[in-house]
């Protein structure tokens, strides 16, 4: 086999972006007037591939296939407006989309020249078999080699001999035998092979959600929203060190490139040991089915006596709050979205390796049913807006995207077809949200919008039975505090997040407090730690090698670790 990179999906070799945007922008248009037109989704996704967001055209042909699916089913619940929009099309010729290399050719074969019984199915299966094609290359592309390898195998059941299927299906061994050690001509195990990989963390150039976060409207809105849980407070810009990922040579330098973002700040002097912030939020997340945590907030429940004031729902009696309080403010945002819906035991007791996935997966839950009952867009939840993507320049992430062994170096979401795509589809299909005609709110590139803000800023607390992390949460204001090694607050999550200022300092045992004016320093990592070690744990949260004042003494002079300070995982740490 030819072992160049494919061009399954792009035929042009780098096309350029502004038509290419302007296109997406016409189709995304077109599927707001015409949300079930497969034919639709599938020019985005072939769109995207050119653009080279082989995530986003996974998502796309998904859709599609599930339309195409929805057209072959009487009985499904779109079929109707799926068959409709698709009746809309020829079969000769058909829509230039499906007709990609000799696929009408093979699958007319494998009917045996057989007229369909309508068209219509005939373009149906037509559109399934270019869903697999796009399926299969886009998600090898991502890394998700075993997704990747069942769609390619799904496609081959349709159309056995289609030369594109096969070509794919011979890139995925390839990369397969390479990333697991294997021999050319030893076979590969489908349930054997990577299906997690990592996809553009940006800014979409579309989307026109995200604030700037230092401006004056911006600043203005976080700081009346901090005055009630942290009085002595205000958020304004940083200047934090640019990192870098791994060891630089850098400790001895006595000046350091930086970057400006936000951080909290004391405006009053704030004594040892004296409460900083206090931070309620209900975008929290537990991955244990029937744990005894509160809904809403994620605490820890009291025992269930009669004089237990835990409040269960009335009309799910299954979902269980600690209070009033709690159960009052998870009907106001988020609870009648999710309510007898059975979305409870989705992603719950994951495997030991899908623990984070499943947490921030349930966070997402989370925010849609938020959105969902506050009939607000997922990106305006007031709970993730103004968070910190970690986003990546979209210049920088824009490379030639042609099979290599891995994602390029510049992709930093972490990202999976059944934690990205096929999840969140479905627990939207179960709040019973028609996910074709709410595409502007649950298009793919919002859920890995809101997944760049939770990786990073997202907390989790370990269970203490088997030290398995289970309940996560982000609280956005808590989170806009920057690290640093020798803190100046420590940190604890109960019911409520709570920063208080230390009573002494790591850094030679000097008193605590914090006087107006300095920035509110919290701890990512465990600060006991020697600092090669605190470097390694903090890298995940950080974005790189922790550049803290402490960190470049002790490892321009190695040899004295001082003080204390607990830690409870970051999600990411
Ligand atoms: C949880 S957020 C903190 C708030 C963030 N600065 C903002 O503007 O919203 C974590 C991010 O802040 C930055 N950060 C926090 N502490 C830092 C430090 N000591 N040095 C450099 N960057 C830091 C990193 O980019 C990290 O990914």
């Amino acid at each position: 086999m030819d072992s160049s990179p494919p061009s399954v999906v792009t035929d042009d070799k780098q096309p350029p972006r502004g038509p290419l945007l302007e296109r997406r922008q016409q189709l995304t248009d077109a599927l707001d007037e015409s949300p079930y037109d497969l034919i639709f989704y599938l020019e985005r996704a072939v769109v995207y591939s050119n653009l080279a967001y082989p995530d986003l055209a996974a998502g796309d042909a998904y859709r599609a296939l599930l339309l195409a699916d929805e057209v072959h089913d009487e009985s499904f619940e779109y079929h109707e407006q799926a068959r409709e929009a698709l009746e809309e099309y020829d079969i000769t010729p058909c829509p230039e989309v499906l007709n990609h290399g000799r696929l009408v050719d093979d699958l007319r074969r494998v009917q045996g020249g057989e007229a369909a019984a309508e068209p219509y199915t005939f373009l149906a299966d037509l559109a399934s078999a270019r869903c697999f094609q796009i399926l299969s290359i886009s998600l090898l592309l991502c890394g998700c080699l075993k997704s990747a390898l069942s769609f390619c195998e799904r496609g081959l059941a349709l159309v056995p001999n289609n030369k594109e299927l096969l070509e794919i299906k011979g890139y995925i061994e390839q990369v397969a035998r390479r990333r697991l050690r294997k021999q050319p001509d030893e076979p590969v195990e489908i349930n054997r092979l990577p299906d997690r990989g990592l996809v553009r963390r940006e800014v979409y150039p579309w989307n026109n959600r995200e604030p700037d976060r230092f401006s004056e409207e911006s600043l203005s809105f976080l700081n009346e929203q901090l005055s009630g849980m942290a009085p002595k407070c205000e958020v304004r810009v940083s200047n934090l060190p640019i990192l870098i990922e791994g060891q630089g040579n850098a400790d001895g330098y006595d000046v350091i490139p930086t970057c400006s973002q936000l951080g909290l700040f004391a405006k009053e002097d704030i004594g040892p040991g004296e409460s900083v912030l206090e931070e309620y939020s209900l975008l929290t997340a537990n991955s244990r089915h029937k744990e005894s945590t509160c809904d809403a907030c994620g605490t820890e429940l009291p025992p269930l006596d009669s004089n237990s004031k835990a409040v269960s729902c009335p009309e799910c009696y299954d979902t269980i709050f600690c209070d009033d309080l709690c159960f009052s403010k998870a009907q106001q945002q988020y609870h009648p979205a999710v309510c007898e819906k059975d979305v409870d035991s989705i992603a719950k007791d994951p495997d030991d390796h899908d623990i984070d996935q499943s947490l921030y997966l349930l966070l997402l839950a989370r925010l849609l049913a938020m959105s969902t009952h506050q009939e607000i867009h997922p990106l305006e939840v007031k709970e993730i807006k103004y968070i910190w993507g970690d986003f990546v320049p979209t210049h920088l992430n824009d490379i030639d995207a042609s099979v290599t062994d891995e994602p390029p170096p510049e992709w930093t979401l972490p990202f999976s077809f059944k934690y990205n795509i096929e999840i969140p589809l479905h627990i939207l299909e179960k709040m019973d949200i028609d996910i074709y005609a709410t595409l502007p709110q649950h298009d793919l590139w919002v859920f890995n919008t809101a997944y760049s803000k939770f990786r990073g800023t997202a907390s989790a607390r370990k269970n203490p039975r088997d030290g398995r992390p289970d309940v996560a949460a982000v609280h956005p204001f808590w989170c806009l505090a920057n690290h640093d090694c020798d803190p100046n607050v420590t940190w604890e999550w109960g019911g409520r997040m709570v920063l208080s200022a230390r009573q002494t300092r790591v850094v030679g045992g000097r008193p605590g407090g914090i006087a107006a004016g300095e920035e509110i320093l919290n701890h990512y990592c465990d600060v006991d730690l020697p600092v090669q070690q605190r470097r390694e744990w903090a890298v995940g949260s950080l974005g790189g090698w922790c550049m803290c004042k402490r960190c470049r003494e002790e490892a321009a002079a190695p040899a004295t670790t001082n003080g204390s300070g607990p830690m409870e995982g970051v999600v990411d740490g």
